[in-house]
């Protein structure tokens, strides 16, 4: 089986092989299509679903996986969140999100200025390259879970679906 993912950052590929281990995993610079920064689930969902796509229709029969990172409010309240899309290569289409985390004051208004919670994290956390190492995630739970493990959970639930999918429809 081959999958293609659409970015190469570490904790994504990473994440991708650790859900998929028999699988032939190629990373690809894939464009979300949408702002560096993402500032609602609709949009981090849509950044998440243009990589996946681009990535299926990249190479044959290659299925494309995309994984996306950006901030949403729930109330008053900002939180980090997470959304993942698989497309098969005959276009069937699964989107799934992961952990939230509530987000800094100090970060939220950092970030309505303009600035990318992966460059803000290196100075908030007096750390290098967070976003392709334990990510704000580790970061704000103390290391109890890395970016890497919350984005293979995103691809447990797409690899989840796409199965029961498959086995439903007799094309796998
Ligand atoms: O190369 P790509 O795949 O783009 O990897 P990325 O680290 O930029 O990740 P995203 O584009 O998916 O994330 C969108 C923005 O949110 C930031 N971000 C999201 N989750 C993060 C995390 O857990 N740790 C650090 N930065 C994160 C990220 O750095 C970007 O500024
Ligand atoms: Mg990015």
């Amino acid at each position: 089986m081959n999958i293609k993912i659409g970015s190469k950052n570490p904790t994504k590929i990473n994440a991708v092989t650790e859900v998929f281990p028999d699988a032939s995993v190629t990373a690809f610079n894939a464009s979300s299509r949408v702002s560096a920064q993402p500032f609602s689930d609709e949009e981090t969902m849509l950044g998440a679903v243009n990589r996946a796509t681009q990535c299926a229709e990249a190479e044959d029969r290659a299925i494309g996986i995309g994984l996306e990172g950006g901030v949403m409010y729930v109330a008053e309240q900002l939180y980090l969140c997470n959304w993942g899309a698989l497309v098969t290569p005959e276009g069937q289409k699964f989107t799934a999100s992961g952990a939230r985390v509530a987000l800094p004051e100090e970060l939220e208004a950092r970030l309505r200025d303009g600035a990318e919670l992966g460059d803000l994290m290196d100075r908030y956390a007096e750390k290098q390259a967070v976003r392709t190492k334990e990510g704000a995630i580790g970061i704000f739970t103390n290391d109890v879970v890395s970016r890497q493990e919350m984005f293979a959970h995103v691809v447990k639930l797409l690899r989840g679906q796409w199965e029961y999918w498959s086995e439903k429809n007799n094309r796998k």
